[in-house]
């Protein structure tokens, strides 16, 4: 077995308002899975994984990422463990007015000074890691649109492409399918989840609908008010674990559908 990228210990998140988030929650993943993090609305997925990247500090337990400790890492640290650890989001979050190579490039803030992105110096390399991305998500030909041009689907490939720009270890990708139409959902998961095997890439995915969980992940984590109760492949999934993940009986609105 490989060494954890990512390890949480004993990680608890409480919020300042006094809300207990993330509840002793211990899990740690290799290079390369493709794990859906699964669970009610306020279960703590977007907690668990906003984590990694430290946009939520854990308040107490240890949380490894990249072979560094996440609690207590001072600005520098932190700066560093970001500039691997991509992310996409359920809005895409890409700069509406900028072309999509502008966006693309994006990604490679973290890794120049900032006067030269300020003045838009992008080493030729940058310029070919940002080509090479779109490539890699099959949307090249869209590279000097401007982004708000574009559908939610070519634009989740984009901010994709973006991540991956930054030469990622790790993808955090929360709800990334929940403005797109069922098709154009699955499409963008099977990208995930042909990227995290081709890249060797740890990918988490926080999913409303544990069809597609169980159709693309390897491993679901199922979290219910911020405790782990489930952790296994995804496809061996019982009735019984959707119910301690749930605390119900599956409902059709749990489920996306097919996409053909
Ligand atoms: N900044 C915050 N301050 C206070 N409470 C918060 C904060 N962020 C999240 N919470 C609360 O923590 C709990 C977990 O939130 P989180 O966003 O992690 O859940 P989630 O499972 O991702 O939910 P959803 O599927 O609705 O996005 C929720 O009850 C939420 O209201």
């Amino acid at each position: 077995m490989p060494e954890p990228i990512v390890a949480f210990r004993d990680v608890s998140v409480t919020y300042p308002n006094g809300h207990q988030a993330l509840k002793s929650v211990s899990l740690s993943f290799v290079p390369g899975e493709f794990i859906a993090v699964v669970g009610l609305s306020g279960a703590g997925k977007s907690t668990l994984i906003r984590c990694i990247n430290r946009l939520v500090t854990p308040t107490s337990g240890s949380l490894m990422v990249n072979g560094v400790e996440l609690v207590g890492l001072d600005d520098a640290g932190l700066r560093r463990v970001r500039s691997r650890v991509g992310m996409i989001f359920q809005n895409y979050n890409l700069v509406r007015r900028k072309s999509v190579l502008k966006n693309v490039l994006d990604g490679r803030l973290a890794h120049l000074p900032t006067w030269k992105t300020l003045l838009g110096l992008y080493p030729k390399e940058d310029i070919a890691l940002a080509k090479a991305s779109l490539a890699r998500v099959g949307i090249s030909e869209k590279e000097g649109v401007r982004a708000d041009q574009l559908s939610g689907g070519q634009q989740q490939r984009v901010a994709i492409a973006r991540a991956l720009s930054q030469q990622p270890t790790i993808l955090l990708a929360d709800e990334p399918v929940a403005s797109l139409d069922p098709p154009t959902a699955h499409q963008v998961m099977r990208d995930l989840r042909d990227l995290a095997r081709e890249e060797n890439l740890l990918t988490l995915v926080n999913l409303h609908f544990i069809d597609m969980a169980q159709e693309y992940a390897d491993r679901v984590i199922g979290l219910r008010a911020g405790e782990l109760v489930y952790d296994g492949p995804a496809r061996g999934m019982q009735e019984a674990d959707f119910e301690r993940i749930y605390n119900r009986k599956i409902r059709p609105d749990d489920l996306r559908g097919a996409g053909e």
